[in-house]
């Protein structure tokens, strides 16, 4: 059963309605002290709580209400219902314990999501409760079924307890939020989720928030209408709706400036959203999976980042250990990308001695996966061995750990008479041989954009059109 609590009768009805419709018994009452005599009597799946209770306009009444209600049933999920100029009162039930809120006037839609997602998720949470229902074991089943983790390399305790994590909430319309240093594999995880999620066969969009100005953020993810601005010259689909019906990843979203954080939670509100120069409104339905590396809890005290948001992406908080908290999986990573560039350049298979592993399970890895990645491939191409020793890598470790130190001067780094530069070319060469000059292919491999990949042959002076 669904408890409304509201006290405007034309919500109650239109909320209980829409309700009924998709398959819900419900209870609506109208104040604070009905709400906790039928709480009393009954327990709720879940509570739909207005926050403006006509006799206080502050919200007392209304976090009040909250707090006792966690009082009598602390596990279940409290969604809110705030006007939208009153949303820090959300943020202040949401400190109190709620689960969710929306603004209002609120889209069907996306709420019956909400709804479910919390229903979902409660499950979960209570699926090792004995008396778990048919619906519970149900969705066990699902989450269980079928999880495709293959592209994940390792088998830490740290990297199986986050695994579980995207397993259970993967097919859920949660949203997550994806902490964790830089390299730790943050994008892998987002990957993880909208692969084993019911939206898999469609788009899994990727927004580097970091990377987009506070001018161009509207017309990026939204989209424009030719002629809504000077350059528009054409119309112009936003990340949005390319990832309608799909996942929409926002990588950075530490680093958003907060006049672009209001226009995305706005529309992470109720999925809606107007392009620049089209005054209609557009409706997707979209996940959304966040990533960070800052700390954002310090940015919202610091007053850089809103909570509002912070809440509205942080359904579900997932954390990647460093790599150096997870050791267990440095062996099975380090194999695992020396068969990749093997493969990619077209060279026989290599293989690790015995000290060339034990050195590389010991570095510190401030750079995480990523730095790992980077030593073994490197290592690879320069030295062109079959068994590569603990020799072998260390001038690679020194170049490495060398230009993290000086990343951004441009002073050279000599190692083994090989500069960063020197490498740099050879793994472009290498790399443009084994996909026969082919650009788009070389970018892809080397993870770089076409522009960049230019300005490198540029650079190293590659002719590319033999
Ligand atoms: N468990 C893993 N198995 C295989 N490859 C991995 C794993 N984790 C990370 N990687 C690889 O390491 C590199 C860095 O990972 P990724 O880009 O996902 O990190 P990130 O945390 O998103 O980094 P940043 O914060 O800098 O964006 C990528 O090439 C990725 O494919």
């Amino acid at each position: 059963m669904i408890l409304i609590i509201d006290d405007d009768i034309s919500i109650r009805a239109s909320l209980s309605f829409m309700l009924k419709r998709a398959g819900y018994e419900v209870v609506a009452v109208a104040s604070p002290k009905e709400a906790i005599s039928t709480i009393r009597d009954t327990a709720p799946q879940l509570i739909l709580m207005d926050m403006n209770f006509s006799l206080s306009t502050s919200g007392d009444e209304g976090i009040t209400l909250l707090k006792q209600v966690k009082l009598f049933r602390e596990d279940v999920p409290i969604i809110l219902m705030t006007a939208w100029g009153s949303i820090d009162l959300a943020v202040k039930g949401m400190r109190a314990g709620a689960f969710d809120f929306i603004t209002k006037p609120w889209n069907n839609a996306s709420l019956l999501q909400r709804i479910e997602t919390a229903l979902e998720l409660n499950s979960i949470d209570g699926s090792k409760d004995t008396n778990s229902s048919h619906n519970i074991d149900t969705i066990r089943q699902n989450k269980n079924n079928d999880f495709d983790r293959s592209f994940i390399i390792g088998n830490s305790d740290g990297l199986n307890q986050v695994l579980d994590v995207v397993k259970r909430v993967a097919k859920t319309n949660a949203s997550v939020l994806i902490t964790g240093e830089s390299g730790t594999g943050k994008e892998l995880i987002a990957e993880a989720l909208h692969r084993n999620s019911m939206r898999m066969d469609k788009n899994f969009v990727k927004v580097n928030l970091g990377g987009i100005s506070q001018s161009l953020f509207e017309s990026e993810m939204f989209g424009h209408k030719k002629g809504a601005f000077t350059d528009a010259s054409a119309d112009r689909i936003g990340r949005f709706e390319l990832a309608d019906k799909g996942t929409i990843f926002l990588d950075e979203i530490g680093d958003l400036d907060i006049g672009s954080q209001v226009k995305l939670l706005r529309v992470l509100q109720d999925q809606t959203f107007e392009p620049l120069g089209d005054s209609h409104a557009h409706k997707v339905d979209v996940r959304v999976v966040s990533a960070t590396n800052a700390d954002l809890t310090k940015r919202i005290a610091e007053h850089s980042f809103r909570e509002d948001l912070f809440y509205r992406i942080n359904l579900i908080t997932v954390h990647l250990p460093a790599l150096r908290d997870r050791r267990e999986d440095i062996p099975l990573l380090a194999k695992h990308f020396a068969y990749k560039q093997c493969e990619v350049n077209n060279i026989p298979q290599v293989e690790f001695s015995q000290d060339a592993m034990t050195l590389l399970s010991r570095l510190p890895y401030s750079g995480n996966i990523r730095e790992l990645k980077n030593i073994v491939e490197r290592t690879i191409i320069i030295c062109a061995k079959k068994i590569l020793t603990a020799g072998d890598f260390e001038p690679q470790i020194n170049s490495c750990s060398a230009a993290n130190a000086t990343v951004n001067s441009n002073t050279a780094v000599h190692s083994d008479g090989l500069t960063l530069d020197d490498i740099e070319r050879r793994t472009i060469v290498a790399s443009l041989k084994k996909h026969k000059n082919n650009l788009s292919h070389v970018a892809f491999d080397l993870g770089l954009s076409r522009a960049a990949l230019y300005r490198r042959l540029e650079k190293y002076d590659i002719d590319y059109k033999k």
